[in-house]
């Protein structure tokens, strides 16, 4: 993959502190990429990590998911990084599901869980294409 990688982090609550310590393990990776999140998930990352370029959207419950999604079927992201709680019932989860499955449907590389996200930027980091 060339140019900029366009990457979507998303957090639910209880996976939040994984996500913004994941996301400053890997602050010069992300620093150049354009960075689109959910509302609550961007805010945390951009206050964690300043040098991140980062687009927030709504907040999950009220339309982000389904915002990425959007994004997804536009061709507008390369790789999506979605630390889910598996735990809790989400009053949006057929969002979630939604997100999930057009990110299937479009072959975009998504990592569920923190391993699988560790995997994946260490991939993108060296330089080889995710897909
Ligand atoms: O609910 C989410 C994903 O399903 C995340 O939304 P927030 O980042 O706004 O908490």
């Amino acid at each position: 993959m060339t140019g900029r990688q366009r990457v979507a982090l998303i957090a639910h609550d209880q996976k939040k502190d994984d996500l913004v310590a994941f996301a400053k393990a890997h602050e010069p990776f992300l620093s150049d990429a354009a960075i689109v999140a959910t509302g609550t998930t961007g805010g945390r990352v951009a206050e964690a990590c300043p040098s991140l370029d980062v687009k927030r959207l709504k907040s999950g419950p009220l339309g982000g998911d389904q915002q990425i999604g959007a994004l997804i079927a536009e061709g507008a992201v390369d790789l999506i990084i979605f630390f889910v709680d598996p735990l809790t019932p989400m009053p949006h989860d057929l969002d979630v599901k939604a997100l999930m499955r057009l990110a299937i449907v479009y072959d975009i590389p998504m990592a569920l869980n923190a391993a699988t996200a560790e995997a994946l930027l260490l991939h993108a980091e060296a330089g080889l294409t995710a897909r």
